[in-house]
């Protein structure tokens, strides 16, 4: 089908969103009535200079925690409003996660990891095992699945938390700093993996400080003392 003929679909939609931490003199507003709209397929770079709110709009926009005022819709579905449950279950089924430290469980092999980023998704334990199986083979990490965190490069180990992310097919891959502890070949490696994955259809929001990565991602959002604008291409 003709993509002009395919509606824009939102899936996350950001209206007047702040966020202030603690109160009193002491106060810090860290994000200022942010209002964008993110759409399925779109590929966003969050940038801007350290302390500029970043990690706050990413937490905020991953329902690891909520907006002081404003509103948030994640698939049409008022988050601001939304009991607890509804909240996780969102967070569990909607989003992957990648961080810049890849957040891996030593003592477990790569392919246990990707199956607990199944853990609530409400798949059996054959069909995380099949899923995740998958996933490190999509990465090229089939020889390495039973291998503990422990004993793989930094780009492996960033290759099996996206697996992990990715396996259980979320609506969003949120990042952040997913290449801020890697060299740059293995950050190219991570490039092309997120572009690869971005082309097949998944939605993607990374923050990053890698020029390289900002620049591949089709919209920026720049973050500038809270105010979010989005740059031109
Ligand atoms: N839990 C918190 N309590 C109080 N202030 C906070 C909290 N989290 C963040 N801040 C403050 O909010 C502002 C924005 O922080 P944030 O971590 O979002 O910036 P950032 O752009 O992600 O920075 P960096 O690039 O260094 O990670 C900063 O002034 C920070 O000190």
């Amino acid at each position: 089908m003709s993509s002009d003929l395919v509606a824009e679909q939102p899936v996350l939609e950001v209206r007047d969103a702040s966020k202030t931490f603690g109160n009193g003199p002491a106060a810090v507003t860290a994000l200022r009535a942010a209002s964008f709209t993110v759409y399925r397929g779109d590929y966003l770079a969050l940038v801007g200079p350290s302390g500029s709110g970043k990690s706050t709009l990413l937490n905020l926009l991953g329902l690891l925690d909520s907006p002081s005022t404003g509103s948030y819709r994640v698939e049409g579905i008022e988050t601001t409003t939304a009991a607890n449950p509804d909240i996780l279950s969102l967070r569990g089924h909607k989003f992957g996660f990648v961080f810049q430290s890849f957040h891996l469980l030593d003592g477990r092999s790569a392919l246990e990891n990707v199956e607990l980023g199944m853990f609530f998704t409400g798949h059996s334990r054959a069909e995380r095992r099949d899923l995740a199986a998958q996933a490190l083979h999509r990465f090229g990490l089939d020889r390495r699945m039973h291998a503990d965190p422990r004993e793989l490069s930094g780009g492996e180990r960033q290759r099996v938390a996206i697996a992990r992310a990715v396996a259980k097919q979320p609506s969003v891959l949120f990042c952040d700093e997913p290449t801020g502890n890697l060299d740059s070949r293995n950050t190219g490696v991570i490039c092309d993996l997120l572009e690869e994955l971005n082309a097949s259809g998944l939605t993607i929001l990374t923050v990053t400080h890698d020029d390289f990565l900002a620049r591949q991602a089709p919209r920026r959002l720049d973050v500038h003392d809270g105010v979010v604008s989005e740059l031109d291409q």
